[in-house]
Parts: C-alpha cells; structure tokens; sequence
C-alpha cells in the first residue's frame, strides 16, 4: 500500500535553484522479481524528454511494477529484487552512490486512487512536500507555489478563492488534480502516473489528459493506462507489455503511438489495442 507521505517524503527544491531542464528516462535490461517469482525479464524501454509514455497491456503483466522501479518504490516491498538500470539523463537512480530520497524527488508519481490529506487545507496539501522535510520559505514565496502548481494542475481558477478549505471537500477529480498539483510543488523532472483517471468521470478525466499535455513541456511523463483511447489521445509513444501464461511480463513492442494504434508490427498488439482481448 502506498500513502500520501510516500509521495511526498522527499526534499523540496533548493531555494532560487535554476529552473530544471527536461530529463530523459531509461530503463535497460529491467528484471524484476517477487520472492523467486520472476514478473518482470530484461524490459528495456526510453521515455524520451518532455514527451508522454503510455505503458499499456492485459492486467498482471507488469506495467504498475515497471512504473514503481522507475522511481525506486518497488524495493519497499521486502520480497522484491531487481536487475537492470534507470537512467535519468544517463545517470543510474540505482547506483549504490545516489540517495533514495533525489530519485524520489527528481521522479514524483501520482496514483489511481487520488491520496490527498482529506483534513489539510489545498493550500497545505500542495505544501506537503515542503513542510514534511521542515524547509523554511518565505510566505510570499510559498504562495507564488501554491499559485503556479495550482495553475499547472489545472485547478487553480475552482479552488482559488477557498485554499483553506479541506483538500478531503474536493471531488474526486479535484483531489486528482490536487495530488499533481502536490507533485509538482517539488519541482520533479519525471512525473509517473499509474491509472491517474481510472477512479473519475469522463469530464474530470479529459480535464487531466488536457492538464497532462500542458505538463509535458516541462516534465516527461509516464503513465501507465488500461483505457485505449486515452493512450491514443495523450501520448506521443506507447509500449505494449506482455506476459503470456505465466511468463513474466516483456515489451512485445514499442513505438510511436499513431504507428502503434494504425499499423502494429506484431498480431498480439493488434488484437490488444483493438479490444480484441485484455
Ligand atoms: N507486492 C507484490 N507482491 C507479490 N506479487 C506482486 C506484488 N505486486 C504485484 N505482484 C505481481 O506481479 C505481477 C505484475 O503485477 P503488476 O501490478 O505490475 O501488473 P499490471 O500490469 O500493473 O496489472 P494491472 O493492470 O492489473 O494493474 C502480477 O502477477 C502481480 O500479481
């Protein structure tokens, strides 16, 4: 089970630190492992900068898994292990030498279920990340924040004028847009998003694909969806994610996602993106 603290348990930006440029994300060779139960064999996959990767597939093949090494949360799982790299521009997250706690914080994830702080305020709720680590800033600064996450997770014009109300007192899409919104406030270079719409309307849902696509000019973005449709809508490349009778799960193909949905190389991606089963 992840929590809110989770999310948000890592270091706020260095005050008056330059503005992050976009970041390339690499996954070679990804192994992965429950106890002696292999669900993931040698993934490879780059999420190019600023762009939009769907990660897509029949459920249990592995996506949510591949998603959580990319920001080192499956190792909170005491039986998981893992082979391979993540490279954030070239560099390995996993190299014995980096903190947890930077990937952490250049690589923010949102979750299916939105996981505000139902009792805290908005305002608080987009400062979490800052007052869970105990860094000092201005309160002038600490609005100008609040403002531009607000605006970036495209809620602030609905919640500008209650930023005291309780996060818990939004509607679901909301509190989706909320928790982007959180997200950002730590300035991430990667933002993963596993089934961020799954639990929402239509409406609040295109809202989200429309905040994604604004986002995705300075953030590369991960998101692992079930719905076709949306893949096609919000991404730029897709990667189709395999595991066949038991077998841990593999990329059967990846690519542009026009070319993926229009004319696939391998009959198993055909019959997924076209409903044909999963
Ligand atoms: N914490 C865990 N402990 C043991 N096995 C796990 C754990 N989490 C996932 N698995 C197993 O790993 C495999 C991949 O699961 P994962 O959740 O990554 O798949 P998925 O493609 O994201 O599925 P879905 O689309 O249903 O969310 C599955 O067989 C699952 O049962």
């Amino acid at each position: 089970m992840t929590t809110a603290a989770d999310e948000t348990s890592v270091l706020p930006p260095t005050p008056g630190a330059p503005a992050t440029s976009l970041a390339e994300l690499q996954a070679r060779e990804i192994t992965a492992w429950f106890g002696d139960r292999k669900v993931l064999d040698r993934v490879s996959l780059t999420m190019p900068a600023g762009g939009i990767t769907a990660l897509i597939g029949p459920s249990g093949c592995g996506k949510s898994t591949f998603l959580r090494i990319l920001n080192r949360m499956h190792e909170l799982v005491p039986s998981a292990q893992l082979a391979g790299q993540v490279l954030l521009d070239g560099e390995d997250i996993y190299d014995p030498a980096k903190r947890l706690i930077d990937a952490r914080r250049a690589i923010g994830m949102v979750f299916q279920k939105p996981n505000p702080f139902p009792a805290m305020s908005i305002r608080e709720n987009v400062l979490a990340g800052l007052k869970l680590t105990g860094t000092k800033a201005s309160r002038s600064s600490k609005d100008g924040l609040v403002e531009s996450c607000l605006r970036k997770g495209g809620l602030w014009d609905e919640v500008k004028d209650r930023l005291d109300a309780p996060g818990g007192g939004l509607s679901g899409g909301q509190q989706q847009r909320l928790c982007i919104a959180r997200s950002l406030a730590i300035k991430p270079r990667v933002l993963l998003m596993d089934e961020p719409c799954s639990a929402l309307d239509p409406t609040s849902t295109r809202v989200i694909e429309e905040t994604m696509k604004d986002l995705a000019r300075e953030v590369t973005i991960v998101i692992v969806t079930h719905n076709m449709q949306q893949a096609a809508r919000v991404s730029d490349q897709c990667a189709f994610f395999l595991a066949s009778q038991g077998t841990p799960g593999v990329i059967v193909e990846h690519g542009d996602t026009a070319a993926m949905f229009q004319n696939p190389q391998d009959p198993r991606t055909s019959d997924y993106v076209h409903g044909r089963f999963g």
